[in-house]
């Protein structure tokens, strides 16, 4: 019989993920799951991680693994990883752990720098590293996604050294995308538009911004967890094994929106 539908299932793959235990990490660690990958959760809190992890667990028949660290100390996370490389190599990454503190331009410090540059892509870097050389090692096909933001290709008013970090993750994406091709690497970047977490928790309770949003997004509301999720499985899939170096916007057209 004739087919052309790809395969969305994440069976019998390991995947990883960063601040993987609330908002768009835990809506993709679990859509994940649910497409059968083994998990190695990343984030700073052991009870957050043991947490989601018996969750899991009860839901569903895959293996799930958790490093408890901040994504700051990559040799930290990259020696616990070594010990399990036997048993979980990483097939798929998802570089999801970011913050912002959103300080306009001529204010912002260079503690907020560092803060923000080293969370947010720091350990996209070099945890994109650690998983490239395993794949190669053994000669495995994998997948790196990077979670970015609109902030990456068009201007926000939510922090300029934020808006740095997210375009440096869809530049590092084209890059790595290049020269890990060969290796059969797929690398691509998801960037968000606004969706319900922690992060933008305060800004959304705020009417006016909401309609501020909405004034300038096609769809004329917020994403939906799901919406992110979806995007995300699809990247980690065979059925996106023909793209890389793209930066895949899932945010309701706002970025077509000229006027
Ligand atoms: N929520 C939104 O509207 C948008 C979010 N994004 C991006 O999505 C990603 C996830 O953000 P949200 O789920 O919204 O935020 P969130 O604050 O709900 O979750 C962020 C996760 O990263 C973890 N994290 C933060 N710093 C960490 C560190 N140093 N070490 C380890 N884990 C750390 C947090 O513990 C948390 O689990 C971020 O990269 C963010 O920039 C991009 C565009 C829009
Ligand atoms: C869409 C942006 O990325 C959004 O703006 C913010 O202030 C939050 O930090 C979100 O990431």
């Amino acid at each position: 019989m004739e087919s052309y539908l790809p395969s969305f299932d994440l069976k019998g793959k390991t995947a990883l993920i960063t601040g993987a235990t609330k908002g768009i990490g835990r809506a993709i660690t679990i859509a994940y799951a649910e497409a059968g990958a083994n998990l190695v959760i990343v984030s700073r809190s052991e009870e957050d991680l043991s947490n989601l992890k018996t969750q899991i667990q009860n839901d569903y028949q895959v293996k799930v693994v958790y490093v408890a660290s901040s994504v700051t100390d990559i040799s930290n996370i990259t020696s616990k990883l070594d010990m399990m490389k036997e048993t979980m190599p990483i097939d798929i990454l998802v570089n999801n752990a970011g913050m912002n503190i959103r300080s306009e331009a001529l204010n912002v410090t260079e503690e907020e720098w560092s803060q923000i540059i080293d969370t947010n892509m720091k350990s996209a870097l070099f945890l994109s590293q650690y998983v490239a050389r395993n794949l190669k090692e053994r000669g495995a096909k994998g997948k790196i996604i990077s979670i970015s933001s609109v902030g990456g290709v068009t201007a926000l008013r939510t922090g300029v050294v934020y808006a740095m970090t997210k375009a440096a993750l869809i530049q590092m994406t084209k890059t790595l995308s290049l020269e890990w091709g060969k290796y059969g690497i797929n690398v691509n970047a998801i960037g968000p538009w606004y969706f319900p977490t922690a992060l933008t928790e305060e800004l959304l309770k705020n009417e006016q911004y909401v309609q501020d949003i909405v004034d300038r997004t096609p769809l004329e509301r917020i994403g939906k967890l799901e919406e992110i999720a979806g995007p995300a499985v699809f990247l980690a899939s065979d059925a996106s094994n023909y793209m890389t170096g793209q930066a895949l916007m899932v945010d309701g057209g706002m970025t077509i929106y000229g006027f």
